[in-house]
């Protein structure tokens, strides 16, 4: 038996209910699967089943093992961020996968970016999972919860015990669906949203004090709300209009001192 590397984040999920119901849960499409660390390959059995699949694996061990139980599978062996420059695939794909936590926010966040990711039904830890599906005014809301909403629906599927795995992680896991209206999200728009949460306990004005001449009340907002309480569109008109300020060289602050 294979020892698993937590470098790599391998938690292998052996629970045959769960697997089934990844698959159960599985948006109905003919596009390419992309599975981002196959492992054992005990998932990617379940999708080979369904669909053609592409899988990308960093640990070279379990490469070789996967080459032996699925000679057919497309697979390259090496770390999947490498490999993904604009698009992951030259073809529409879903990205389905229980995805190592360490980067799984940084997959997902690459995958609502890419043109080519149509849904993505990943397996994350439950606290990053509710990060994504957080509603306005939840504590959690932030710059993850609007990004996702700018392109996707977001539906928080179910919750996976530690049990189900081997080894089992220290937390708790869920199941997570985005599905993709619009191709990518507006870099700049990321930007604002960093500068708007820096700080999720101050007030907005505070946080966007630093970088922009905002008054709130311009924008019918109270001087004294915060930023997890303020909706995704209201976000974009906000980044809009003081991005529009800014090319006129009124608004951002360096400019102003230039
Ligand atoms: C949580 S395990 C999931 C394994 C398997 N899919 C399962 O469900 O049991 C994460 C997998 O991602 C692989 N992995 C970690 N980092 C990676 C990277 N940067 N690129 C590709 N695969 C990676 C690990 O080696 C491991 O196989």
């Amino acid at each position: 038996m294979i020892k698993a590397k937590k470098k790599y984040g391998q938690n292998f999920l052996k629970d045959k209910h769960y697997l089934e119901k990844i698959v159960e849960a599985m948006p109905k499409s003919d596009n390419l699967v992309i599975e981002i660390g196959p492992g054992l390959g005990d998932l990617t059995e379940k999708l080979l089943e369904k669909r053609q699949v592409l899988a990308y694996e960093i640990d070279r061990e379990l490469c070789e093992i996967l080459k032996k139980k699925f000679p057919n599978l497309n697979l390259k062996c090496g770390d999947v961020l490498e490999y993904w420059q604009e698009s992951l695939a030259n073809t529409k794909y879903d990205l389905i996968a229980n995805l190592p936590y360490y980067i799984a926010t940084n997959i997902i966040l690459r995958a609502l970016k890419d043109k080519n990711a149509q849904n993505i039904l990943v397996l994350i830890q439950k606290e990053v999972a509710d990060k994504f599906s957080a509603k306005v005014g939840d504590k959690i809301y932030g710059s993850l919860s609007i990004l996702a909403s700018q392109v996707a629906n977001v539906k928080k599927l179910f919750d996976i015990p530690p049990g189900a795995f081997v080894p089992a992680p220290k937390v708790m896991s869920s199941v997570i669906l985005f599905e993709k209206f619009k191709d990518s999200y507006n870099e700049d728009f990321a930007k604002f949203l960093k500068i708007a949460f820096a700080n999720p306990r101050k007030t907005l004005n505070k946080n966007l004090s630093v970088k922009y001449n905002f008054n709130p009340s311009e924008f019918g907002l109270a001087d004294t709300i915060r930023p997890h309480q303020v909706d995704a569109d209201t976000f974009f008109q906000l980044f809009s209009a003081l991005k529009e300020r800014s090319k006129n060289g009124k608004n951002n602050k360096s400019s102003r001192s230039d």
